[in-house]
């Protein structure tokens, strides 16, 4: 069964009056079997009534099937006799008792085949059809046949295979039944189920991986992953909020504080170097960001996206390098925030800043619903 384990373990399930489903379902194993690392384990549904002479049947031993344990596997094979153009209804009866199985979706993605035992074959492909409908409301992967072998059996006997799934034409006794055609083409869609088993089973493993990464906050992650620790965010320093939401947009405005003092304050370009001002700049960026995570209650996969930022700088007289000093804000947005992160943006020269910052940053975000 499914659990660490590197066998695929695949349910036969079928339900045979007279045997030949049976045998249907002994050639599907042995398809099973011969894929590498496949195991077939064959059970049959429980009847509504049981049969007279049950224990005389060469499937007597085979054990019921409970439906809680169809999940378990990592794909089923449906077996059925044909009655009516439909299966039987002891098939009917145990798939009608799957409504948790189906609501819990636990066999969504699980490969599934049909093969079926019929008389004169009449109705069998339409048989076979209706089955999957039951198969496809519960979101199975199906496998059909296709023409696989088809070519290479013996076409002087009808035979009962469908691009649909094996079937034997019992009735017909051209030849003993199933024939060794009808046998050969279930083994085929044994080994298909058991590889396409193999593949979900693959997927699921890497999904099993893949989703908690993708779960994960996704800025917290590109934070980790650039060594960046976001700073406390800076207290108010009068009558204001750090940060303002209004409708599905929060409104920052930050300085370049940081432990309580201004990094690199005064003018650019006579106080300080470009460098000095780019230093800030990122700080006051820095805040932005860790006030935003405080407005998001601490969760950064609440923010869409980025929408403008505004950045003032005190610079001398003459100073035209703005452009140059906010790329340091903007790339660092988009480098932790990607395409989300882009923005529109304004960047003006002011004669002085509060606290004598150098920087000061308004930025406008944009939540989830
Ligand atoms: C109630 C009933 C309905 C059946 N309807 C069909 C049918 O629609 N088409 C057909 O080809 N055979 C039909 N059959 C024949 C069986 O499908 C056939 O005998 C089959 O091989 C039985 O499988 P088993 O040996 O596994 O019991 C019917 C048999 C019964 C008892």
């Amino acid at each position: 069964m499914k659990p660490n384990n590197t066998q695929i373990e695949i349910l036969v399930l079928f339900n045979s009056e007279n045997g030949s489903t049976y045998r249907m379902a002994q050639a599907i194993a042995r398809g099973i079997n011969s894929y590498p690392g496949a195991k077939a384990v064959l059970k049959q549904v429980p009847r509504i009534m049981a049969l007279k002479d049950e224990q005389t049947k060469s499937f007597a031993a085979v054990p019921y099937a409970t439906i809680n344990e169809l999940p378990l596997y990592d794909g089923i094979a449906f077996g059925s006799a044909v009655h009516f153009g439909n299966m039987t209804a002891d098939m009917r009866y145990f798939l009608d008792q799957s409504v948790t199985i189906w609501t819990q979706r636990k066999l969504e993605g699980v490969p599934a085949t049909v093969f079926m035992s019929a008389g004169s074959g009449a109705g069998r492909e339409g048989a076979i059809l209706s089955f999957w409908n039951t198969l496809a409301v519960h979101g199975m992967l199906i496998v059909p046949v296709g023409i696989n072998g088809a070519s290479e059996i013996d076409q002087s006997v009808p035979q009962g295979n469908t691009v649909f799934g094996a079937s034997s034409l019992t009735g017909n006794k051209m030849s003993p039944r199933p024939s060794e055609g009808e046998l050969q083409i279930a083994k085929l869609q044994g080994y298909a189920l058991a590889k396409a088993a193999k593949g979900h089973r693959l997927t699921s493993e890497a999904t099993a991986e893949i989703v908690p990464a993708l779960q994960e906050n996704q800025i917290e992650a590109k934070l980790k992953a650039l060594n960046i620790e976001l700073p406390e965010a800076p207290a108010p320093v009068g009558n204001y909020k750090p940060y303002r939401i209004s409708g599905n947009q929060v409104f920052i405005n930050q300085v370049a504080l940081i432990n309580g003092k201004i990094a690199h304050p005064g003018i650019i370009g006579t106080d300080i170097s470009q460098e000095q001002a780019k230093e800030a700049t990122r700080q006051t960026m820095l805040n932005v960001l860790s006030v935003l995570k405080q407005a998001t209650g601490g969760d950064l996969n609440r923010v869409r996206q980025a929408v403008q930022l505004t950045g003032f700088f005190n610079t001398a007289a003459g100073y035209a390098n703005h452009a140059v000093l906010m790329n340091e804000a903007s790339n660092l947005l988009v480098e932790i925030m990607g395409e989300s992160g882009m923005h529109t943006r304004g960047t003006v020269g002011a004669s002085s800043l509060p606290l004598n910052s150098a920087v000061e940053i308004q930025a406008i975000f944009e939540l989830k619903d």
